[in-house]
């Protein structure tokens, strides 16, 4: 049992914003769409070449930026900035522990964001699961990766907090696989700070990506290879991070 889980609530939006966003997956697909929606009546902006493009990347050096904001409709981005804003106002966010279960540990030396976890109930969550469901549809078939699931958290950074650099997941687990972070803070500066580094492999400290968490960029990269860290913030920093699993039950990381 995930105790995080618990503290998760659930708001039932409804933003007129996300209705203008059906049919807009299908253009930002460009002329190929490889999966309709959950419903089928909304295709979703996963092109095949776009997600052969991924696959490359990932195998060639396990990780890649995204500028999702040309894919996942605006609305949609906005929507999911909202919700999150609301659960840090309503105080509706969980301290965000490491690991899981009985060996769950809150220790702030190490992180001090706040999380709550999604469950793909409001018509934004329900839209981006759709998006998720693609990506690890598409990329299992091309790097047989065993993806069973996916789980995600609304993430939020107060000024002064930070993630130690860590891996996501630990070899051999056969838990978190790949790590997608998607960023929900429109004009972030440099003076900003919260930037997300990524290192090349374990015992290594050549950075490959600095990432500034600005609305609609997003991070992809495989759990079990790529060291990151959250530097200080100096504004509030929201985000959704998601990990794609190989386990089919929840199973430590
Ligand atoms: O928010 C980020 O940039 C990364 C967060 C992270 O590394 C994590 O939650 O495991
Ligand atoms: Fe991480």
């Amino acid at each position: 049992m995930d105790s995080e889980k618990g503290n998760t609530i659930v708001l039932p939006l409804h933003d007129p914003r996300l209705e203008r966003t059906i049919g807009q997956w299908d253009k930002a697909a460009g002329e190929v769409c490889e999966f309709g929606g959950a419903t089928g009546e909304a295709g979703i902006g996963v092109s095949a070449g776009w997600l052969d493009d991924l696959a490359d990347a990932l195998s060639e050096r396990s990780w890649v930026e995204l500028d999702l904001s040309t894919r996942v409709p605006n609305g949609l981005l906005q929507a999911l900035r909202d919700e999150v804003r609301i659960l840090h106002k309503t105080e509706s966010m969980a301290r965000a522990g490491i690991g899981r279960g009985a060996e769950l540990t809150r220790d702030r030396r190490v992180r001090r964001d706040k999380i709550a976890w999604l469950d793909g109930v409001t018509a934004a969550q329900a839209e981006l699961f759709r998006f998720f469901e693609a990506l690890r549809l598409g990329l299992n078939q091309r790097l047989y990766l065993g993806l069973k699931r996916f789980e995600a958290h609304y993430a939020t950074y107060q000024p002064g907090d930070f993630y130690l650099r860590h891996l996501d997941s630990f070899k051999g687990r056969a838990s978190r696989a790949l790590s997608l972070v998607l960023y929900l803070n429109e004009g972030w500066g440099l003076e900003d700070g919260g930037e997300l580094r990524a290192f090349r492999a374990e015992h290594d400290d050549e950075v490959v990506s600095v990432m500034r968490p600005e609305l609609g960029r997003a991070i992809l990269f495989l759990s079990e290879e790529i060291p990151h860290e959250v530097l200080p913030a100096r504004r509030t920093r929201h985000s959704i991070a998601c990990w794609f699993r190989q386990d089919e039950v929840p199973l430590p990381l």
